[in-house]
C-alpha cells in the first residue's frame, strides 16, 4: 500500500454483516486496509469495462461491533474537538448498508448504540476529567430532506409546523458556516445531551409520518458546538469548535430501485445532493481547482467548512458486501477513495472575547499610565498631559507654528509626543497652504490681460465696483455680472494659462540678470514669415532689438509663448509685476475660483427673469380683463336702464324678466370677474416669488463681490509697491476673513470626528450622513443653481443654507425700475 499522508481526510470502510458475502468478488486485504473487487465480465457481449479494482483505505472493518468502530474511527476526533479543533464524522453508502446503524445504532440497546451516543458519553467523561477548563456544549440536529432543512430539536406537532421549519437558511460569518434559525440547545450533562438526541429522533419519526417520507431519504447532521474557556488563565482567548456527526441519505441508483412518484423525487434530490458532494470533494482534493462552490445544495453548503481544510474529517464508507449490491459497493468505494485525497490540516479555532479583551487592555493601559507618570516624576516633568489634544489646543499649536514661521516666536513649546505630532501636522498644513497660495498668485499674476482691461486699470486703482459691475453698487441690483461689458477674451487667456505660467516662472528665474530678462521678452530673430500670420503680435508688443539674440534655434512655438508672455507684462509698458485691473481679474475670478458662485448667480438671475416676464404678461392680461369688465358693465347698465325705462316685467313668482342680450352681458360679467380673481391671486403669489428670488440674486451678487474682494486682495496684497489695489492691512484682514471661513469648516469636521469617536457604534451612520450631505452640497453647487424649482421647495431651502443666506432677512422690493405693470384693483 502506498504511504499515506497524515494531512488528509481519514476514510474507513465498514461492511454490513451478511450470510451471503460475495467472497469471490470482494476481498479484504490481510492488513485490513485494502478492498479488492473482481467483477465477472459479461458473457454475451464484448466487455471493455474495467473489472478489477483495488482500493486502499485507512482501515477496513468487517464484522466489528459498535464499540470497535467507535474507538477506531471517532474517539480521537472527539477528544481533539475538546481541544478546539473542528471535527466531522460522516457515514456514506447505499441504503441498507448500515449508515444509521453506525451513526446512531439502536437507541433501545445500550451495547448497540452508535457513534453519536458514544460520542456524547466520551465527551462528558473527558470534560469531567479536564478540571482546568470550563466547557459549554450546545447541540443542534438538522435534517435535510429534498433540499429543504428541518430543525429536529423544535417541537413538531402538525404538518404545518413541519413546513414552517423550512424557513431555515445557511449563513457564513468569517468562513464559518451556520444555519440561521436552527436551535442550538444547551446540554450540561450527557443525559441532557442524549435527551436531545432522542427528541430529534422522535421528531424525525413524526416528520417521516407527516410527509409520508421513508427512512433513509434524508441527510441528518447532529452538531455539537463546544466552547472551552480556561479556568486558570484570565486570557481573553477561548476556543469554539464544532463536531458534525453526519448520516447521509442512501446513495442507491434510481434505475435499480425503479422509483416512482414521491420516491423518485426523493431519490433525485438525494442523488443530486450526493453528486454535488462528490463534486465538492473532487474540487477540494484538486489542488489546482479554485472553484469550491459549495452552494449548489443545502448539504454541501452546510458542510462547507466541515470537509477537510481546517477540520478533522473522518468518513465511514458503509458497504453491503453481497453480489446484488456490487455496483453500489464499487460506487461507494470509488467515492471513498476520492475522499482520501482531500487535504485536511486541522487548526484550533481561537476566538477573542471582546469584553475580556477590553478589560485586559484597560488594565494594561492603567499600568502603562502609572509607569509613564513614574518616568515623568523621575525626570522632574510634572503635570505632563497625555490625553488627546483638544480642538483648542490644536488651534493654539497651529498659531504658535505660524508665529514661529513669521519669526515672532522663537520656540514652540512641546511637552509630549502628541504635541510634537500636532506641531508637525500644523507645519505640514501651513506648508501646503503656502505652496498652494504661492502657485495661485503666480498663476493669476501672469494671466494675459486684454488691452481694455489695462486701459481701465490705469484710471481705476481704487476699490471701484463700477469697474467690474457697471450700473451696480454693492448690495444693489441691475448690474451685469455676465461678462458682457468687459473682460472679452478671458476664455482665450485661460486657454494658454499653463504655458503662460511656465513662461512666467522661467521669466522670474531669468529676471535675476537684466540681460536674461530682455532675452525672454525678445522675439526670435529667425522668425518664420508664416508665424506672424498665425499668431500676430498684440498691439502693445514691442520687440526689443537691443537685447542679446535668443539664437537661431528658437522655434515658432517658443516665439508664440514669448509673445504671449510679453503681452502680459509689456502691455502699456507696465512693469512685469503689475497686477491686472479689477475688471480683468473679476473675469478671471468668475471663470475660476468663483465659477460655482457665478453659475448659481446666473441661474438664479435667469429664473428671476423668467418669473418677471410671467409677471408682466399676467399683469397685462389682468388689465385687459379689467378693461373688458368695465366695458361689459357699462353695456349691462345701459341695457338695464333701457329695460327699466320700458317698465318692469315680472313673472308669476314676482321675479324680474330680462331679455337674452342682457342675460348674456350679466353672465359674461360674472365670468370675467372669475378670471380676474384667479389671475389676480396668481399675480400676488408670483409677486412674492419674484421678491424672494430677487433677494437671492442680490445675495449671490454680494457674495460674489465679497469673495472676489477676498480673492483679489489675497492674490495681489503684496503688490502695493507696484500699484496694487489695496493696502496690506485690508488684505490681511481679508486673508483672515477667508481663514475664518476655512477654519469654521475645519472646526465643524473636527467636531464631527470627535463626536464619532465618542460613539463608535454610530460611526458608519454618521459618516454616511456626512458624505451624503457633502455630496448634496457639491451637486447643488456644480450641477445646477440652488433652486431651479419653485423657491418654496426643499431644494431651495437647503441650497440657501449652503450659500449662507439668511432666509429671515427682509425681502427687497421688486419694482425699482418702474417697468412692471401694476394691475388695476378695485
Ligand atoms: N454492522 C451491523 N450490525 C448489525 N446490523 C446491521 C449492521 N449494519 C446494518 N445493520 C442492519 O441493517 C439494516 C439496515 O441498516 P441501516 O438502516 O443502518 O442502513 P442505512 O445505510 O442507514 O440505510 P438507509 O440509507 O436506508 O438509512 C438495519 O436493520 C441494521 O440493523
Amino acid at each position: 500500500m502506498p504511504p499515506r499522508s497524515a494531512n488528509k481526510v481519514k476514510v474507513y470502510v465498514r461492511t454490513r454483516p451478511t450470510t451471503s458475502f460475495a467472497s469471490d468478488m470482494l476481498a479484504i486485504g490481510p492488513d485490513n486496509r485494502t478492498v479488492g473487487i473482481h467483477r465477472a465480465p459479461s458473457q454475451n457481449v464484448v466487455d471493455n469495462k474495467i473489472n478489477d479494482w483495488t482500493f486502499h483505505f485507512d482501515g477496513v472493518y468487517n464484522n466489528v461491533n459498535q464499540e470497535e468502530i467507535f474507538n477506531a474511527t471517532a474517539k480521537d476526533v472527539i477528544t481533539r474537538t475538546l481541544d478546539g479543533y473542528n471535527g466531522t464524522i460522516m457515514c456514506y453508502g447505499q441504503t441498507g448498508a448500515g449508515k444509521t446503524h453506525t451513526m446512531t445504532g439502536f437507541t433501545e440497546s445500550y451495547s448497540n448504540r452508535g457513534i453519536i451516543p458514544r460520542t456524547l458519553q466520551h465527551l462528558y467523561q473527558e470534560i469531567n476529567s479536564r478540571q482546568e477548563f470550563s466547557y459549554s456544549i450546545r447541540i443542534a440536529y438538522l435534517e435535510i430532506y429534498n433540499d429543504q432543512m428541518c430543525d429536529l430539536l423544535r417541537t413538531l406537532d402538525t404538518q404545518s409546523d413541519y413546513q414552517q421549519q423550512q424557513q431555515l437558511s445557511i449563513g457564513e460569518d468569517s468562513g464559518l458556516v451556520y444555519v440561521k434559525g436552527l436551535s442550538y440547545r444547551l446540554a450540561n450533562s450527557e443525559e441532557e445531551a442524549l435527551n436531545l438526541l432522542f427528541e430529534g429522533e422522535t421528531n424525525r419519526a413524526i416528520g417521516q409520518h407527516v410527509l409520508n417520507k421513508q427512512s433513509s431519504r434524508s441527510h441528518c447532521l447532529f452538531t455539537i458546538v463546544i466552547e472551552r474557556r480556561s479556568l486558570v488563565s484570565s486570557s481573553e482567548k477561548y476556543t469554539m469548535s464544532k463536531l458534525n456527526l453526519v448520516d447521509l441519505a442512501g446513495s442507491e441508483r434510481l434505475a435499480k430501485t425503479n422509483s416512482e412518484g414521491i420516491t423518485k423525487r426523493e431519490a433525485t434530490f438525494i442523488n443530486k445532493s450526493l453528486s454535488f458532494l462528490e463534486q465538492a470533494v473532487i474540487n477540494l482534493s484538486d489542488k489546482k481547482s479554485n472553484s469550491h462552490n459549495c452552494r449548489s445544495s443545502k448539504l454541501t453548503h452546510a458542510l462547507k467548512d466541515s470537509i477537510g481544510g481546517r477540520c478533522m474529517t473522518v468518513m465511514i464508507a458503509n458497504i453491503w458486501p453481497e453480489l446484488q449490491q456490487l455496483e453500489e459497493t464499487i460506487s461507494t468505494l470509488r467515492f471513498a477513495s476520492r475522499m482520501m485525497c482531500v487535504p485536511a490540516e486541522p487548526t484550533i479555532n481561537e476566538v477573542i472575547d471582546p469584553i475580556k479583551a477590553i478589560e485586559t487592555y484597560k488594565r494594561e493601559n492603567k499600568l502603562l499610565r502609572e509607569e509613564l507618570a513614574l518616568h515623568d516624576s523621575l525626570a522632574r516633568r510634572h503635570s505632563v498631559p497625555h490625553e488627546t489634544l483638544s480642538e483648542q489646543q490644536i488651534y493654539e499649536i497651529e498659531n504658535q507654528c505660524r508665529k514661529f514661521i513669521e519669526g515672532s516666536l522663537d520656540d514652540i513649546e512641546v511637552k509630549n509626543l502628541r504635541q510634537i505630532q500636532a506641531v508637525f501636522n500644523a507645519l505640514r498644513n501651513i506648508c501646503r497652504t503656502t505652496e498652494k497660495d504661492a502657485e495661485k498668485k503666480c498663476r493669476d499674476r501672469y494671466i494675459p490681460a486684454d488691452k481694455q482691461g489695462y486701459d481701465q486699470q490705469d484710471g481705476h486703482k481704487e476699490d471701484d465696483y463700477s469697474e467690474i459691475m457697471p450700473g451696480s453698487s454693492r448690495g444693489g441690483m441691475g448690474g451685469d455680472l455676465d461678462g458682457q461689458n468687459f473682460g472679452t477674451g478671458a476664455k482665450d487667456q485661460r486657454g494658454s494659462k499653463e504655458s503662460l505660467l511656465k513662461m512666467a516662472r522661467n521669466k522670474k528665474q531669468q529676471a535675476t540678470t537684466p540681460a536674461a530678462a530682455v532675452t525672454t521678452l525678445k522675439p526670435p530673430a529667425t522668425q518664420q514669415p508664416g508665424a506672424k500670420a498665425k499668431s500676430p503680435p498684440p498691439p502693445g508688443f514691442k520687440p526689443n532689438g537691443a537685447g542679446p539674440q535668443r539664437g537661431a534655434t528658437t522655434d515658432e512655438e517658443q516665439f508664440s509663448q514669448v509673445k504671449e508672455a510679453s503681452d502680459v507684462v509689456d502691455t502699456k509698458d507696465q512693469p512685469p509685476n503689475t497686477p491686472p485691473g479689477r475688471a480683468v481679474a473679476f473675469e478671471e475670478f468668475k471663470q475660476g475660483r468663483g465659477s460655482n458662485l457665478n453659475k448659481i448667480y446666473l441661474d438664479n438671475k435667469e429664473i428671476t427673469a423668467v418669473k418677471k416676464k410671467q409677471f408682466t404678461d399676467l399683469a397685462r392680461r389682468i388689465n385687459q380683463t379689467k378693461g373688458e369688465i368695465d366695458e361689459t358693465r357699462v353695456k349691462a347698465e345701459q341695457k338695464k336702464n333701457e329695460r327699466l325705462s320700458m317698465g318692469e316685467f315680472l313673472n308669476e313668482n314676482g321675479e324680474t324678466i330680462i331679455d337674452e342680450e342682457e342675460y348674456e352681458l350679466i353672465s359674461k360679467l360674472q365670468d370675467l370677474k372669475g378670471i380676474y380673481r384667479t389671475d389676480f391671486d396668481e399675480w400676488k403669489s408670483l409677486k412674492s416669488e419674484i421678491s424672494y428670488c430677487q433677494n437671492l440674486v442680490n445675495q449671490c451678487q454680494n457674495r460674489l463681490l465679497q469673495e472676489f474682494d477676498i480673492w483679489y486682495n489675497d492674490c495681489y496684497s503684496n503688490e502695493n509697491t507696484t500699484g496694487g489695489p489695496d493696502d496690506l492691512t485690508s488684505s490681511n484682514k481679508n486673508n483672515n476673513d477667508s481663514r475664518v471661513y476655512d477654519d469654521a469648516a475645519e472646526r465643524f469636521e473636527r467636531m464631527q470626528k470627535e463626536l464619532l469617536l465618542s460613539d463608535l457604534d454610530s460611526m458608519p451612520f454618521r459618516q454616511a450622513q456626512m458624505k451624503t450631505n457633502r455630496r448634496h452640497v457639491f451637486d447643488a453647487a456644480t450641477a445646477q443653481g440652488p433652486w431651479k424649482q419653485a423657491p418654496s421647495t426643499t431644494v431651495t431651502t437647503n441650497s440657501a443654507h449652503y450659500l449662507g443666506y439668511d432666509e429671515q432677512e427682509s425681502l427687497p422690493s421688486l419694482y425699482t425700475n418702474g417697468n412692471q405693470q401694476k394691475p388695476m384693483v378695485r
